[in-house]
């Protein structure tokens, strides 16, 4: 009881001293002025799905709160059902070839931001997180999840071959045998389903909850060296990285390829149209 209380209690401090940093109409930057964590908030309606100009400013955001100095990033959603629908899949289909390849390079960016990030990253997945939703929540280094929420890469089922460094995501999260079931299964886990194949490491019962774990877990390196912290992450992660650092054009180009064929628009055409008949029933 009393331990629940001086919880509470903690959780008030950490929200007064919350400040405003930098926001945009995508994204909402919070930073603890106590604890210098910086809360990125996804605030794309109606589902966070990933266009363009949402990448421009995830990317952004992520770098400024490097940039000034922060102790590390949670990163979560204002909408408090879907943590991200993950691509914009009106970006694929029918493409401008020049939006397009822009459209892929921010995509590729931002995920190096993230998954390179020099801070601690923490997501606090309050709501599903699909496809590139998962992939962003993947690459942080911590997650903490809501109950009654799905995740995961499906991209299988609905006829996309999945880029290498979204499996490379995964692989660096979990082991090889999984990802490579759960992949070509297309699987979508629930919370329970992500606990206990560790793609969470934690499930908790509110957004508020979410965020005082992942602010926790951020503090567990507060005695740490952080260029010594960053640099040990780096090696660590950079084999994951490594084709889309040294070749970013061979996975544009193949994913550009591939996009544009009959067989992906087909596909999506369907796909797409399923989504909309689901609100129209
Ligand atoms: C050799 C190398 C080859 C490389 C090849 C690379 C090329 C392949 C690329 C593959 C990459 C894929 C990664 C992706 O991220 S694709 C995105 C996949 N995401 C989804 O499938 C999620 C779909 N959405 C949902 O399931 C649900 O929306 C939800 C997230 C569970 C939320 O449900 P809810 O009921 O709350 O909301 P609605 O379904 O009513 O959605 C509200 C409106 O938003 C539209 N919507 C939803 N998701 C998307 C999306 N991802 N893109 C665009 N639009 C989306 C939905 O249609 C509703 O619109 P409406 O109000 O107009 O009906």
């Amino acid at each position: 009881m009393l331990r629940s209380r001086t919880k509470l209690i903690e959780l008030g401090k950490r929200q007064l001293c919350r400040s405003m940093c930098k926001s945009s109409e995508l994204t909402l930057v919070e930073v603890d002025d106590k604890t210098g964590i910086a809360t990125l908030t996804m605030n794309k309606p109606p589902v966070n799905s990933c266009n363009l100009e949402f990448l421009r400013a995830l990317k952004s955001a992520m770098k400024e709160i490097e940039s000034n100095k922060c102790s590390g990033i949670i990163l979560t959603s204002s909408n408090d059902k879907v943590f991200s629908s993950g691509l914009d899949l009106n970006e694929l289909r029918q493409p401008n070839p020049e939006r397009l390849a822009t459209f892929w390079k921010e995509l590729q960016e931002m995920w190096v931001t993230l998954y390179l990030s020099n801070v601690p990253t923490a997501a606090a997945i309050n709501g599903h997180a699909l496809a590139v939703g998962c992939v962003m929540a993947a690459a942080c280094e911590y997650r903490v999840m809501l109950p009654d929420f799905t995740i995961g890469i499906h991209a299988t089922k609905f006829g996309y071959v999945v880029p290498p460094f979204i499996v490379n995501t995964y692989l660096s999260v979990l082991p090889h045998p999984v990802v490579e079931r759960a992949l070509l299964q297309g699987k979508i886990f629930s919370t329970q389903e992500a606990l206990q194949i560790n793609l969470i490491d934690e499930v908790v019962n509110s957004k508020d909850e979410a965020l005082c774990k992942c602010a926790d877990f951020i503090g567990s390196f507060e005695q740490t060296n952080p260029v010594a912290r960053a640099l040990t992450k780096r090696q660590l992660r950079a084999p994951f990285a490594k084709q889309l650092l040294e070749d970013p054009e061979t996975e544009l180009r193949e994913s550009l390829e591939y996009i544009n064929t009959p067989l992906f628009q087909e596909s999506l055409d369907q796909y797409l149209l399923q989504l909309k008949k689901k609100n129209k029933k």
